[in-house]
């Protein structure tokens, strides 16, 4: 029997917002998934650590925008002690051998996709769903992973219907697109990072941030 059908969004949600939000519950209906997991990253290879809140700030944050929703929290990355995405789908798809699993992200990752890791065995790890962004989608268009991607294209409809998934598989996703992002409310608010740097959580307040929000998870 199959799993629950999975949808990751992997993120610094720093902070998170309500295009996160917005865009998760929009490819929840489209892809047909049963729950999304943010899955808030210690740390984004490519990314800058200035600037960056540490990541209990930031998966409260991504609580208090997921609430009430079909989205689980979690920063299982911590716990399986992967930085690079492609580490930590092999390991979640080891860890939960019955679900089904989709990677989401917005097209400005799309663009930027041939500069991570392995990102060819990503695309074969599962399948991925694009959020089209404004302002990024050109650059989404004409980049490298999409041209390496163009012939595995899929509907939304052509995912939902497949009994047996494969991988690569690339589904566009546009709707109307939401303008949020981290970076203008971190212009809003130049401090948000400092304000909610704190003490250092201890190592049990950590823990149970990883574990809360999976719990139940099936395997
Ligand atoms: N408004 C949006 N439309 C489409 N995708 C989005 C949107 N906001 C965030 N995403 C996607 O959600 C994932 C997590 O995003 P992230 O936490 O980096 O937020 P962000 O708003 O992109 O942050 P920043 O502005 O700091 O880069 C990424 O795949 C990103 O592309
Ligand atoms: O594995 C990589 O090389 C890699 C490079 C850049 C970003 N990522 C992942 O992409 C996701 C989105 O990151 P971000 O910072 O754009 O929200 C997050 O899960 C990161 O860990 C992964």
């Amino acid at each position: 029997m199959v799993g629950p059908v999975t949808g990751l969004l992997g993120g610094s949600f720093n902070p998170a917002h309500a295009g996160h939000r917005r865009i998760t519950l929009f490819a929840m209906a489209a892809l047909g998934l049963d729950e999304v997991w943010w899955m808030v990253s210690p740390g984004n290879p490519l990314k800058p650590r200035k600037g960056m809140a540490p990541l209990a700030a930031r998966v409260r944050s991504a609580k208090a925008a997921s609430r009430r929703a079909p989205i689980k929290v979690t920063a299982i990355e911590r716990e399986l002690g992967t930085r690079y995405t492609v580490d930590t789908l092999r390991a979640l798809k080891r860890r939960y051998p019955r679900r089904r699993f989709v990677w989401l992200m917005g097209s400005d990752n799309l663009a930027q996709f041939h500069k991570w890791r392995n990102w060819r065995q990503i695309a074969r790890e599962m399948p991925i769903a694009v959020i089209a962004r404004p302002g990024y989608d050109d650059a989404a268009l004409a980049s490298p992973a999409r041209a390496w991607l163009r012939d595995y294209r899929l509907s939304a409809a052509g995912l939902r219907n497949r009994g047996e998934w494969s991988a690569p598989a690339l589904i566009e996703l546009r709707f109307d697109p939401d303008p949020r992002s981290a970076t203008q409310i971190r212009r809003a608010d130049p401090h948000w990072a400092e304000d909610h740097a704190g003490p250092p959580p201890r190592d049990e307040v950590t823990h149970s941030l990883i574990h809360e929000s999976l719990k139940g998870a099936d395997a």
